[in-house]
């Protein structure tokens, strides 16, 4: 079973197509999305969060219809992490928190403080005086908390220290276990990804190169960097 299924859909830039991607992540599995800079990551998780309108294209979540500028009751089980978050910077942890959780009706309290006190996040620094690391693990935690069956993940691990990246990476696959929950996360690191990603989807240009088990790709000796490479030199595919 797939808890996602993106058919068709397209976004249309002045200066870039996204143009007809097409793809599914199945449940209980971390999905992989990985593509050089411009490709399109960005775009695509914005527009599955509801943050950027899609020109053509739909979505199934569970199986149902779902449109993330429409849906609201299933967006609350979608948990959004994007690079640099969007927090207001002059407020604590804690008062983030509270404005966090207000929008979401299943806010679950007790897994936020576990996971605030299991992260060592100071709950009463402001979101300023965070460090970057900091800043995204306090994002992972409010996503977590709100009993989300999805999460979508902008380049999570991007300037964080290899120990924090670990920590993160690690969590994410024991949450996935536990839960039985579905990730979906882009990155540029591409050994996160060999470690913990059960699916890699590529994207270039706006288009989907393709979507594959790692084991898959492990199995045919190719890594995720060769294929990026031969990409950009116009070798697509596997
Ligand atoms: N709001 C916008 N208006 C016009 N063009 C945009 C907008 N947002 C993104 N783009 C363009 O869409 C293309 C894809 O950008 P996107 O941020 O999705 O790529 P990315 O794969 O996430 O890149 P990176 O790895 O550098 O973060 C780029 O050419 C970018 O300039």
């Amino acid at each position: 079973m797939h808890i996602l299924k993106v058919q068709n859909l397209s976004k249309e830039y002045p200066e870039f197509h996204l143009n007809d991607i097409n793809f599914t992540i199945p449940e209980g599995s971390i999905t992989g999305l990985i593509g050089i800079n411009g490709s399109g990551k960005t775009t695509l998780i914005k527009i599955i969060s509801g943050l950027v309108n899609r020109n053509s294209g739909t979505m199934e979540f569970k199986g149902e219809s779902y449109d993330p500028m429409l849906q609201h009751t299933s967006r609350e089980q979608i948990g959004i992490v994007l690079d640099g978050g969007y927090f207001y910077e002059n407020v604590s942890v804690n008062d983030m928190k509270k404005i966090y959780a207000s929008s979401y009706k299943e806010w679950d309290n007790d897994t936020y403080k576990n996971l605030i006190t299991q992260f060592g996040i100071p709950a009463n620094r402001k979101i300023h005086q965070l460090s970057k690391g900091m800043k995204m693990k306090f994002s992972l935690v409010l996503a977590l908390s709100h009993k989300a069956q999805l999460l979508i993940m902008d380049e999570p691990t991007s300037g964080l220290d290899p120990l924090i990246r670990k920590q993160f990476v690690d969590l994410l696959s024991e949450w996935v276990k536990t839960t039985g929950g579905s990730v979906m996360f882009s990155t540029h690191i591409i050994s996160d990804l060999e470690k913990a990603a059960d699916n890699i989807i590529m994207i270039h240009n706006g288009e989907l190169i393709f979507q594959e088990k790692t084991d898959v790709i492990k199995e045919k000796n190719l890594s995720l960097e060769t294929l990026m490479l031969n990409c950009i030199q116009g070798d697509v595919g596997l």
